[in-house]
């Protein structure tokens, strides 16, 4: 959780403090383990700050956190930016995307593509360029989750295609090329070869994260898809019950075999939330996935309850975050994107980065 601890008020000064003792203290509030992605200059009257995490969103908050531990004076304006980096992949990455992070379960419907879509727009909110890459061939439910059933992908040179535009996103899926019915009785290889021409042959804008939701299963076709992709890092989704959580063990062990960081554990469907008594009801068992995040060392990035606003929402293909009515799931979805953005800078080597410079900060070099 990010954000929410309200420290004591401190005595200011008249100056703000130096750049590094402002990255140490964000460096705690943000999850993030080192202070060297964290850019700071300061100005007269205004402090800029460059994070390898999209948080544009929280710059009230950021302002707030440094003004309570007495780090800026009042009076100073504080500009929040994000400057996501490249990660290290195992592959050459494609054009314009700077991460491609898998969206995965060892077991089918558990929740898998609803987690992918809102991750993926939650990052909107924070203020990173995402993409969704519906990688799920046998059942592509993305187009139904953004409401773009109809959409049909542009070529304007007969070779690459136009992604489709929805809630600040894009995305593309075989959803939008062929019919369910004859994707689902492609092959192994046939699903591969479909999959790695949807990814390298879409014209995506410049993206700081595709969020690709994968085929449920960790079978062969499961296992050469997330070898064709060239995947920085992975999200495993899970119910909390022991047959989903043994899944989505293995699919936890495929990635680690392929050197795939795994970011962390989402578990959905952890309990039903009673809308008039508020009791919350473990539908499929408890502490599943926080289990499981012992046994393997990593994260739980969110415990999602069973909500019919996420069911709707999904089905109608509306966005979670288009207005002010389910600020209790958003802000769940919101600390996931964020801890999985912060995981990604402490567990994966940065390949290019950004640095700060005179007046400006968004200027990119290779390490
Ligand atoms: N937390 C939730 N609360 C309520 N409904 C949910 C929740 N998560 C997912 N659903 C709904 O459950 C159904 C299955 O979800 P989804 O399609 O995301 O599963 P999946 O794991 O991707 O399935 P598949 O294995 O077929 O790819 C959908 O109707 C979705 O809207």
């Amino acid at each position: 959780m990010f954000f929410r601890k309200k420290q004591k008020q401190v005595e200011t000064n008249d100056e703000p403090s130096t750049s590094s003792a402002i990255s140490l203290a964000l460096k705690a509030h943000l999850g993030i383990e080192s202070s060297d992605l964290i850019q700071v200059v300061i100005s007269a009257k205004e402090i800029s700050i460059s994070l390898p995490i999209p948080s544009t969103l929280d710059e009230a908050t950021i302002l707030e956190v440094l003004q309570e531990r007495g780090l800026i004076p009042s009076g100073y304006q504080c500009r929040v930016a994000s400057n996501i980096p490249m990660f290290a992949a195992k592959q050459a990455l494609v054009t314009n995307v700077k991460n491609i992070v898998a969206v995965s379960s060892g077991k089918g419907g558990v929740g898998k593509s609803a987690t992918a879509v809102n991750l993926a727009l939650a990052l909107t909110k924070l203020g990173a360029r995402v993409g969704i890459l519906d990688a799920d061939i046998y059942g592509p439910s993305v187009p139904i989750m953004l409401g773009t059933t109809n959409a049909s992908p542009e070529s304007n040179d007969n070779k690459t295609m136009q992604p489709i535009h929805a809630h600040g996103m894009v995305s593309n899926s075989i959803g939008y090329l062929v019919d369910n019915e004859h994707a689902s009785i492609w092959r192994g290889p046939m699903a591969s070869k479909a999959l790695q021409q949807l990814v390298n042959e879409t014209k995506w804008p410049l993206l700081d994260y595709l969020i690709v939701d994968m085929p449920p299963g960790t079978g062969d076709i499961q296992l050469t898809m997330a070898q064709n992709i060239p995947l920085t890092a992975a999200v495993v989704v899970t119910t909390p019950q022991d047959i989903a959580l043994s899944d989505a063990g293995k699919g936890i062990a495929m990635f680690e075999k392929l050197d795939i960081p795994v970011v962390g554990i989402v578990e959905n469907m952890s309990f039903f939330e009673c809308p008039s008594c508020h009791t919350q009801s473990p539908i499929f068992a408890s502490g599943g996935a926080s289990k499981l995040g012992s046994r393997y060392k990593l994260p739980v990035l969110a415990e999602v309850p069973i909500n019919m606003q996420i069911r709707e929402n999904a089905d109608n293909g509306h966005s979670l975050f288009a207005d002010h009515s389910n600020t209790h799931l958003q802000d769940i979805y919101l600390d996931a994107a964020r801890s999985m953005a912060a995981n990604m800078v402490n567990k994966i080597k940065v390949s290019q980065v950004a640095i700060a410079s005179g007046g400006g900060i968004d200027i990119t070099r290779l390490d």
